[in-house]
């Protein structure tokens, strides 16, 4: 059976596909991200090719060198590199699980087939058994995410006797925001030690209290720092500051959903925030509006977000600064 060498906790930046104007990635800024997601945010691990980072968007040859270019550029600055290798097609998939072994990335993840769907969890777990046996040295993750796939078999089912099938089985990234499933997931999994990633950034904190042992999210590319101060208030049982500070991130991403919030606008903030160009989203996917990175800025500051000083409200304390 296959351990990691250090258990997937904490943050886990699900990273942007950074990509040039013209829609081809831009692999010339991976190494600078990954010096801002460890020095500015404080974020060490994370989830290559993922929703966030446009992996279903992608060809198999672009998903392989994305996941080369980050293991490359993460070589002793990174804790973790998990690569999401899930794909509609099987042999795609385990293609993409040996490349990630082949590679030395620390990890794989699988979400469920979207268009053929598995009915139930035993047709779930058989595709699952097979991706994961193309890499048997990996630790595997299953990627739960009924939004996007429509795949709604419950975690909390499926991780009923999976290592049985799945020797590798390492753990969770549950992007979902029914408790329920997930705090049975937890009760029911004491003993095995499983990593248990909450992907709801907005609902961290309530998933901390489940039990949750670390989370991976799109928000903790620009909003680590943040979160990280969350956690270590929870960890510190200042349960006051905890929800302080998740009320705070709570103001943001309330504020962006309500303007019409996915991937797209995602690459805006982070271009904004980091100044690292991010470049848009590739088709079907449209670029985020000039006006909603302008008001997505404006709440930023508002919130005392942004840490470069060119764009702080002044010195003046701001009113709603977290
Ligand atoms: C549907 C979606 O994109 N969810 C995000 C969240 O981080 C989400 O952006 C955040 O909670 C804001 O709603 C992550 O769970 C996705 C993710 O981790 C990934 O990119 O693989």
């Amino acid at each position: 059976m296959a351990f990691p060498k250090k258990k997937l906790r904490g943050l886990v930046a699900a990273t942007i596909t950074p990509m040039t104007e013209n829609g081809e990635i831009n692999f010339s800024v991976i190494g600078q991200y990954v010096d801002y997601l460890v020095k500015e945010q404080g974020v060490k691990s994370i989830f290559v090719n993922g929703t966030t980072g446009e992996g279903l968007s992608l060809s198999v040859a672009e998903r392989r060198q994305v996941a080369e270019e980050w293991v490359k550029q993460g070589r002793n600055k990174l804790d973790q590199v998990v690569i999401h290798v899930g794909a509609l097609s099987l042999k795609e998939s385990r293609e993409l699980a040996r490349h990630a072994a082949d590679i030395g990335a620390d990890g794989i993840a699988v979400m469920a087939p979207f268009f053929f769907k598995s009915q139930n969890k035993d047709d779930l777990i058989s595709f699952l058994r097979e991706v994961a046996a193309s890499a048997p040295a990996l630790p595997f993750y299953y990627y739960h995410i009924p939004s996007l796939t429509g795949v709604k078999i419950r975690a909390e089912e499926l991780l009923e006797g999976i290592q049985d099938k799945i020797p590798t089985f390492q753990g969770l990234k549950f992007s979902d925001t029914d408790l329920l499933d997930f705090g049975q997931c937890v009760d029911q999994n004491h003993q095995r030690q499983f990593a248990l990633l909450f992907g709801v950034d907005e609902q961290l904190l309530s998933a901390l209290i489940m039990g949750a042992t670390g989370a991976v999210g799109s928000t903790y590319n620009y909003l680590g720092k943040k979160t990280n101060q969350m956690l270590e208030a929870f960890e510190q049982k200042d349960f006051t500051s905890a929800l302080n500070y998740q009320f705070c991130i709570q103001r943001f991403i309330n504020y962006v959903i309500k303007l019409g919030f996915g991937v797209s606008q995602t690459k805006a903030i982070m271009t904004l925030v980091s100044g690292i160009p991010m470049g848009p989203p590739r088709l079907p996917l449209q670029k985020a509006t000039q006006e909603f990175t302008a008001n997505a800025e404006a709440k930023l500051k508002s919130l005392d977000f942004l840490s470069f000083p060119s764009l702080k409200g002044g010195t003046e304390p701001i009113a709603s600064a977290c």
